[in-house]
C-alpha cells in the first residue's frame, strides 16, 4: 500500500512569495499521477517536497495515513529519478545500482538478487560492468530508474526523466515506463512540462499554473471537459482553437456571435442551450478542437453542425493519415484536422463545418468552463 495525500500544501522560499498555494492532491495506491504545467508553475518544487528535499511551509503530507512532513528523505521509503540521471561516473552500472543498498548494510546476496532483477526488468543485464560514460543517454536513464527499483520503495518520483533523450527515444521510453508501472504495481508521481507525456503516461493528471491546481482528473476528462481556458489550451495537440464573442438571444434562439460578427452559430437545439441561457449578452470564448472542424458534415445530424464557415486555407501540413489545415478568423489562427485524402489547397476558399455539440464555451472574464 502506498497512498500519497497532499492536504493544503503551500510553499514559500525564504523571503519570497508563495510558489505553491493550497494544493490538495490524493494519489491512490498504485496510481500513476503526472504533474504537468509550464516552466515555473511549481511542479518540481512539489515533487521535491514529497521527496523531502524541500521544507513544506504549510499543510500535511501523508503517506499511508502517516504525516511525514518532518521525516528525513532517507526515511520516507521514496525513490526519486532525476532528469540528469545523477549516476556516479567512476562506478559500474552494477555498483551504481547497488550503492544505496550497501549504504543500508544489506546482505550482498540480497543486493545481487535485487540488482539482477532490476537489470532484467530494464533489459540492461549486458551493461552491468559498463561505466556511465560508455553508455547512451537512454541506457543511463535506465540505470537511474534501476537504482530506484532496487530499493523497492513505496513511491517512485520522476522529475522530467525523459527530457535529455531525443524524440524517438522519448517515445519508446514512454511506452517502457507504462510497462514498468504495470510490472512493478507501484505508486508513481511524475513531473513533466510535456502534455503529450502527461496524456500518455498518467492515470490522472494534475495541471498546475502559478502554484495552483487548475484541474486534476483523467487524461480523457481533461481533454473532453477542460475546466477552464488554461487547461483547454494546454492539453491537446494541436491546441484547441479559441474565438471570443458573446451569446445573443433573438426570437428565443440562443446563438454565439464572434466579436467581429464573422461567425454566428445557432445553439438553440444544441446541448449547450441550457448552460448558456444565463449568459445572454455576456462575453464568452468559444473553443473548438481541430478534429471537430470538418470539410463536410457527413455523419452528423443537421442540428449538429454549424452553418459553413467560408475561409481561405493559409497553410497546410500533410501528416499522412491526416492534414492540418490552417486558416484565420478575426485575426486568430485556427487549425482543422482533416482526413489525409481531403482536397484542400493552399489559398483556395473552403467551407468548413463545426460540430456544435463538441464546442466548448468559457466565461471570458473568469476563464471557467460554462456547463
Ligand atoms: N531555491 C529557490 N529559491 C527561490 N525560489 C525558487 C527556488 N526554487 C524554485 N523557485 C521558484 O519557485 C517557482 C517554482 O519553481 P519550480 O522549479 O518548482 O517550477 P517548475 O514548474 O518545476 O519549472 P521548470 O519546468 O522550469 O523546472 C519558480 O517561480 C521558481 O523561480
Amino acid at each position: 500500500m502506498a497512498e500519497v495525500i497532499l492536504r493544503h500544501i503551500a510553499k514559500a522560499y525564504p523571503g519570497g512569495p508563495k510558489v505553491i498555494n493550497d494544493v490538495n492532491i490524493d494519489v491512490k495506491d498504485r496510481e500513476f499521477v503526472v504533474l504537468v504545467g509550464p516552466s515555473g508553475c511549481g511542479k518540481s518544487t512539489l515533487l521535491r517536497m514529497i521527496a523531502g528535499l524541500e521544507d513544506i511551509t504549510d499543510g500535511d503530507l501523508l503517506i499511508d495515513g502517516q504525516r511525514i512532513n518532518d521525516r528525513a528523505p532517507k526515511d520516507r521509503d521514496i525513490a526519486m529519478v532525476f532528469q540528469n540521471y545523477a549516476l556516479y561516473p567512476h562506478m559500474t552500472v552494477y555498483d551504481n545500482m547497488a550503492f544505496g543498498l550497501k549504504l543500508r548494510n544489506m546482505a550482498s546476496d540480497e543486493i545481487r538478487q535485487r540488482v539482477t532483477n532490476a537489470a532484467r526488468i530494464l533489459e540492461i543485464e549486458n551493461l552491468l560492468n559498463r561505466k556511465p560514460k560508455d553508455m547512451s543517454g537512454g541506457q543511463r536513464q535506465r540505470v537511474a530508474i534501476g537504482r530506484a527499483i532496487v530499493r523497492n520503495p513505496k513511491v517512485f518520483l520522476f522529475d522530467e526523466p525523459l527530457s535529455n533523450l531525443d524524440a524517438k527515444l522519448r517515445g519508446q521510453t514512454r511506452i517502457e515506463l507504462q510497462k514498468l508501472h504495470r510490472e512493478l504495481q507501484a505508486t508513481m508521481i511524475y513531473v513533466t512540462h510535456d502534455q503529450i507525456e502527461a496524456m500518455t503516461l498518467g492515470d490522472r493528471i494534475v495541471v498546475l499554473r502559478h502554484g495552483d491546481v487548475l484541474q486534476y482528473d483523467t487524461p480523457l476528462v481533461l481533454y473532453n471537459q477542460p475546466a477552464n481556458l488554461f487547461v483547454a489550451g494546454f492539453i491537446g495537440s494541436p491546441p484547441m482553437n479559441f474565438l471570443t464573442g458573446r451569446i445573443i438571444n433573438s426570437d428565443k434562439k440562443i446563438s454565439f456571435e464572434s466579436t467581429e460578427g464573422t461567425v454566428r452559430i445557432d445553439l438553440s437545439t444544441s446541448i449547450h442551450q441550457t448552460a448558456l441561457a444565463p449568459y445572454e449578452g455576456r462575453d464568452v470564448t468559444l473553443g473548438v478542437r481541430a478534429e471537430h472542424i470538418r470539410e463536410q458534415p457527413i455523419g452528423l445530424s443537421q442540428r449538429n453542425y454549424s452553418a459553413e464557415t467560408a475561409t481561405l486555407i493559409d497553410a497546410i501540413e500533410h501528416m499522412g493519415s491526416e492534414i492540418l489545415a490552417y486558416f484565420t478568423i478575426e485575426g486568430r489562427r485556427f487549425v482543422a484536422k482533416l482526413p489525409g485524402g481531403a482536397s484542400v489547397t493552399f489559398g483556395q476558399p473552403i467551407a468548413l463545418f463545426w460540430e456544435i455539440d463538441k464546442l466548448h464555451f468559457f466565461d471570458t472574464q473568469t476563464e471557467q468552463a460554462i456547463r
